[in-house]
């Protein structure tokens, strides 16, 4: 028997001949699934009520990719029609089918009986289901003019030929509408929307009291009001009168797992876990009594995919950056006896994190430096990141790289890089921040806060920017600009706790007190997150 989404339900002859007839054309076409492009092949090559809708559209093989082209000769055609005649259905070889066809087939279902004919889907309903899921077949139909609102007159006429109910016994992957069943889905659907929403709650209690972090709270909170939408659309007294929860045989279930969790990272993935799982959940069983759902649980489940990767993301880059207030960019030209002593003077002075930013040198000599600070570097416990260069981080095992605006995108670097490098970038204003941290970024460099003569710029964030990030960012941020002893303090003041700089140090006559002073005014502050 054929693989289609029905039980014991009814098919015209004609559907059943046409659903037949496509699935002759996937062993032809030594495809590995059924799809909706078969189908489509199929209602054209048969002699249905949809074929002679078609023909009315002018759609025909032709209308179809390269691959169906052999059946375009009337020969060819009839050639396929007698085999499939000739063959009984029990000896058609199953095969499997793809997610799309079996949404429109569904929708084919759905159309049937929504006219009164409850399983008796003929052709014309096989062609609706085609012009309700998008992609290429839906394309084609669209390029000839062929839409629901054309077609859906010839669906409340009935056709001369294809009266005769055909039952089939096929399998069900979805719909039923029965009473009961009708009950049991929204009772699938009740359960999962309440273990989604308290999942969400567990994560967003997580960002918003353990982290404190505004702009994460706000990413979240958002989220669960799209969820809140979404489950809006479901008749909400059927849900609640599905609800059993202490016929539930699921509700004294727990497995170890469930009553032990490592850590808070432990709790936060466990959640995000049992969040998608369920979401898969809304919007596959959505699709049989709410389906205008669906596609928004997809999203939200997507969403959800991108806000782990960023939260957990957050969690390791607070962990690796722990107690690194004063960041020191490294730069030859200006330092007065060297850069090799100076970096070696700040870190013997405590500095833990040292970026390398060369602008002018060529690049073996780069490779060459970085080797020397990333030996000075490790012997120090102190983590070295190359500016603009993700090829040089990875050639001398940096601990990550930092990028602008308008260097390497983030999304690029992490591939070349992987997940355990870091990767900083610098931002101008809060909305750059905020896109930071959704892409994934592991510190943030805020700035220029200050005037200086290591680089021009003709405008500075200042210390109103450090405020709106102090506000609202908990990734790990830099201010850097023009920042030395004497400003360091209105830098603190405005709500950091870190701090990139470059001639400050560098530049100093000695760089060890200078790299102890800054990190007294840090330590005297309060140490970083
Ligand atoms: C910690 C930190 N923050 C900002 C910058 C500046 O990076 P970018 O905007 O790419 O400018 P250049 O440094 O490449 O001139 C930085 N390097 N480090
Ligand atoms: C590279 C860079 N990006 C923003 S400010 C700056 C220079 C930082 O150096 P300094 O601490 O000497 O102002
Ligand atoms: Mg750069």
């Amino acid at each position: 028997m054929p693989n289609f989404p029905f039980t014991e339900q009814f098919l015209t002859a004609g559907a059943l001949r046409t659903l037949h007839l496509a699935q002759h054309l996937v062993c032809q076409l030594k495809v590995e699934i059924l799809t909706t492009e078969q189908l489509l092949a199929a209602l054209i090559l048969d002699e249905s009520r949809a074929t002679e809708i078609l023909s009315q559209y002018q759609i025909t093989i032709e209308s179809l990719p390269a691959p169906y082209q052999p059946y375009a000769t009337e020969e060819a055609a009839a050639d396929l029609s007698a085999k499939v005649s000739s063959e009984s259905p029990e000896t058609i070889e199953p095969v499997e089918q793809s997610e799309s066809l079996t949404s429109a087939l569904l929708v084919a279902q759905q159309r049937a009986a929504f006219l009164g004919r409850h399983a008796e889907i003929g052709t014309e309903h096989l062609l609706w289901g085609l012009l309700h899921h998008p992609g290429s077949v839906k394309e084609i139909l669209d390029r000839h003019g062929l839409k629901p609102e054309t077609l859906e007159p010839e669906l409340d006429t009935q056709s001369g030929f294809e009266t005769e109910p055909l039952e089939v016994d096929v399998q069900l992957h979805v719909a039923d509408t029965t009473p009961s069943a009708r009950t049991s889905t929204f009772r699938i659907l009740d359960a999962a929307a309440n273990r989604a929403r308290e999942g969400m709650r567990v994560i967003e209690d997580y960002v918003r009291f353990t982290l404190d972090d505004t702009f994460l709270s706000r990413e979240f909170k958002e989220l669960r009001h799209r969820f809140t939408a979404a489950c809006s659309q479901f008749d909400q007294h059927e849900l609640l009168a599905s609800r059993n929860t202490t016929g539930d045989v699921g509700t004294t279930i727990s497995t170890p797992s469930e009553l032990q969790r490592e850590s808070g990272e432990a709790v936060l993935a466990a959640n995000f876990k049992r969040l998608q799982e369920s979401l898969r959940t809304l919007e596959e069983w959505s699709k049989v009594v709410a389906r205008e759902s669906a596609p928004q649980f997809e999203q939200i489940r997507y969403q959800v995919y991108q806000q782990e990767k960023v939260l957990m993301n957050l969690l390791h880059a607070r962990d690796v950056l722990q107690g690194t207030s004063l960041y020191l960019l490294l730069t030859e030209s200006l330092c007065h006896h060297g850069s090799g002593p100076a970096v070696r003077d700040a870190l013997e002075a405590g500095l833990k994190i040292v970026q390398i930013r060369e602008k002018e040198m060529p690049t073996q000599e780069l490779i060459e430096h970085a080797k020397r600070v990333r030996e000075w570097t490790h012997a120090a416990g102190a983590l070295l990141i190359i500016n603009d260069r993700p090829d040089i981080a990875l050639a001398v095992d940096a601990d990550g790289v930092h990028l602008g605006q308008d260097d390497f995108p983030v999304e690029e670097a992490r591939k070349m890089l992987g997940a355990r490098k870091l990767i900083g970038l610098s931002t101008h204003n809060i909305d750059q921040a905020r896109q930071a941290v959704r892409s994934g970024a592991d510190y943030i460099g805020v700035g220029p806060t200050f005037s200086t003569t290591t680089k021009q710029f003709t405008e500075f964030a200042g210390l109103d920017y450090i405020k709106e990030v102090a506000a609202e960012i908990t990734l790990p941020w830099f201010p850097i600009g023009g920042i030395n002893a004497q400003n360091l303090n209105q830098v603190l003041e405005a709500g950091a706790t870190r701090a990139a700089i470059s001639g400050a140090i560098c530049g100093a006559e000695k760089p060890h007190e200078v790299t102890q002073k800054l990190l007294e005014m840090f330590a005297k502050n309060s140490s970083p997150s």
